[in-house]
């Protein structure tokens, strides 16, 4: 059986078992990298970079793990070249705008990040922009320095008393307003998604669209992701409303103004100045718009330093470094950006029926599917969950483990493992719906405090049609044990494990010895061996099955029942040929779990 859902990724042989490799093309604190290297299993490299994307290429075949600030782009193709191995990019930093996250959840790569381990820093240096722009601290330095002694040019404004407009009312920019209030300044905020109660809990005026804010403000600052949104937020029309004496600050992402409209509007006066940290292109391109911005003299420009402060780059890097352990160990991320948050409790008590569910999906594809011809694709499944795991409200890792089970055993997935990130995703690749249900009280399954239902419904066609095309699977977890109690209309209690051979035969006397004796012919020993009926379950040929069936070679109304044996040895073909020809038997499964 392959790993579940949750599972660490497979060791490869090259390396001894369990060692996992970690790239870290970019500078990154070193207290997080101790963090890695105190796991004596895991390898970091730390190549000087940044790495050019044919450069990632070729080395991230040999990686479980990439660790990137914002120099590196994590492209598509990066990470399909990274495919078979790599588990999760991690961004030590906020922005993702660098790493393909739709790429990544395709391939079922974890993207993490540290949401608020630089905001301090980031607000911070938005204010030391704030004061150097108005206060020309940094033409007044290089001047100082070239020897010059200039007071009259470089007269300055106050920042107080003054309206600051903030764009983005998020982690960065609530910390920049409450900064600007501790200024003195009066803040004015837009951000479509904020609430009225928390701005005026920080003392701001929430305004509903930016053109309010463009022709009061002295200052403005963006603190808005990169997105296609927010790409060129403000442009020629907004700049042109703004104050001759307005300076605008970007401590967010190179985008968010357009960087040519900005460049015109410093050059003809529509603004008095710019604090820049972020740009199109890091380091700008020789000659291009970003560059001639960097280099204007109306601006104050840093190279993208608003994280880098010793404090935030060690919280970054402690917070990424540490995630990536623990999915490398098959534990779960605390900040993913393409999986849902599961807190540590719910997946320890979610993973023996992730373990569970991934099986009774494979036995689905296996016995009902592939062995009868049929098709997994464009179906549609119901996951009941009855008893107390009715009442988990999250259960994304058992739908990701039906997901996985349902495709692992029969479909190519271009070497991508199905989990939580891409589950949804390959679900939809393959036309497979599945509703979950919670059944919390009694239900059809009470025996068990927990208990799964896995039902296939034919698509389309009216209630009855649907539940005569039905097939069910049903199991639950006694223990670290997981067991199948219903195959089918055949009541059964066997562990999903190992080979199995399902025959669906006629109970009746001599089945048993015949099979027995014919797997034997062909050098395959039966390890177990449960028969399932269609009334009761049981784990001997005593407790088989009565139901009535076709009739019989002999005439008589036949009882049916499923024999189910764990059998070791090649099956081959020729074996289930003659399985399926021996008398009295209907069908035959082989599965692999
Ligand atoms: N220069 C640096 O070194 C540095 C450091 C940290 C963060 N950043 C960048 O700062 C930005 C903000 O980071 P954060 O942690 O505060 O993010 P965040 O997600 O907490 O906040 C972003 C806010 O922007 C708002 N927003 C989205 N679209 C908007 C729109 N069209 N108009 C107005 N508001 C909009 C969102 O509602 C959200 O409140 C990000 O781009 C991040 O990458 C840069
Ligand atoms: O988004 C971020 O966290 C910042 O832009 C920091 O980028 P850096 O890690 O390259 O300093």
């Amino acid at each position: 059986m392959a790993p579940s859902a949750l599972d660490p990724p497979t060791p490869t042989p090259a390396f001894p078992p369990a060692t996992y490799r970690i790239l870290v093309p970019e500078h990154l604190s070193p207290e997080g990298l101790a963090l890695l290297r105190a796991n004596p299993t895991f390898a970091v490299d730390t190549p000087p970079g940044p790495l050019s994307e044919a450069e990632l290429c070729a080395l991230i075949p040999a990686y479980h793990a990439l660790i990137v600030r914002s120099e590196t782009r994590v492209t598509a193709a990066v990470l399909a070249a990274g495919a078979a191995k790599l588990r999760v990019v991690a961004r030590a930093g906020v922005g993702v705008d660098n790493i393909d996250v739709a790429a990544a959840t395709r391939g079922g790569i974890v993207v993490v990040n540290s949401p608020s381990g630089n905001l301090v820093a980031a607000a911070e240096h938005t204010v030391a922009l704030l004061l150097a722009t108005a206060r020309h601290v940094g033409a007044a330095d290089a001047g100082v320095k070239a020897g010059r002694w200039e007071r009259a040019r470089l007269v300055g404004v106050e920042v107080g008393r003054k309206t600051l407009g903030v764009v983005g009312f998020g982690k960065v920019g609530m910390k920049v307003a409450r900064m600007a209030k501790g200024l003195g300044m009066r803040v004015v905020v837009v951000d479509p998604y904020a609430s009225k109660e928390v701005a005026a809990r920080a003392g701001v005026e929430l305004r509903a669209a930016l053109a309010d804010v463009l022709a009061e403000v002295d200052f403005l600052t963006v603190h808005t992701p990169l997105l296609a949104s927010t790409l060129g937020l403000l442009g020629e029309k907004e700049l042109r409303r703004m104050k001759k004496t307005a300076r605008v600050l970007n401590v967010a992402r190179g985008g968010v103004y357009d960087e040519a409209a900005l460049l015109k509007a410093l050059d003809e006066g529509w603004i008095a100045g710019a604090g820049l940290d972020v740009f199109t292109s890091e380091p700008p391109v020789e000659g291009s718009v970003a560059a001639r911005l960097a280099a204007h003299p109306k601006v104050v420009s840093t190279p993208h330093l608003g994280a880098s402060t010793v404090e935030a780059q060690e919280n970054v890097s402690m917070d990424v470094c540490a995630q990536v352990v623990e999915i490398l160990k098959g534990g779960l991320p605390t900040a993913a950006v393409n999986a849902p948050i599961i807190l540590p409790e719910e997946y320890r008590r979610l993973q023996p029926f992730v373990r569970l569910i991934e099986r009774m999906g494979s036995l689905y594809t296996q016995h009902f599917a592939s062995a009868r011809g049929g098709m997994v694709g464009g179906r549609r499944f119901e996951l009941v969950y009855h008893g107390e795991l009715a009442g988990m409200s999250n259960t994304r890792p058992l739908f990701a483990a039906l997901v996985k089970g349902l495709v692992s055993s029969i479909s190519d997935l271009g070497g991508r493992d199905v989990n939580i990130v891409n589950a949804t995703l390959i679900a939809k690749e393959r036309g497979i719906a599945i509703d979950e249900k919670h059944v919390r009280d009694g239900g059809a399954v009470p025996t068990y405090a927990s208990a799964v239902t896995l039902r296939s419904l034919s698509s389309g066609g009216d209630e009855a049609a649907s539940q005569a095309g039905e097939q069910v699977i049903e199991g639950y977890v006694s223990g670290n044990d997981v067991f199948i109690s219903k195959l089918d209309r055949f009541t059964a209690n066997f562990q999903p494990q190992g080979t199995l051979l399902v025959l669906h035969n006629y109970d009746e006397p001599g089945k048993i010895g015949n099979v027995g004796m014919l797997l034997g012919r062909h050098g395959v020993n039966i390890n177990s061996m449960h028969v399932a009926s269609a009334l009761y379950g049981g784990a001997t040929p005593a407790a088989a099955a009565i139901v009535d069936g076709p009739i019989a070679a002999n005439g008589r109304a036949a009882r049916e029942a499923l024999m189910i044996l764990g059998v070791a040895g090649e099956v081959t073909e020729d074996v289930l040929r003659e399985l399926e020809a021996a008398e009295g038997i209907l069908d035959v499964s082989l599965v692999r779990l």
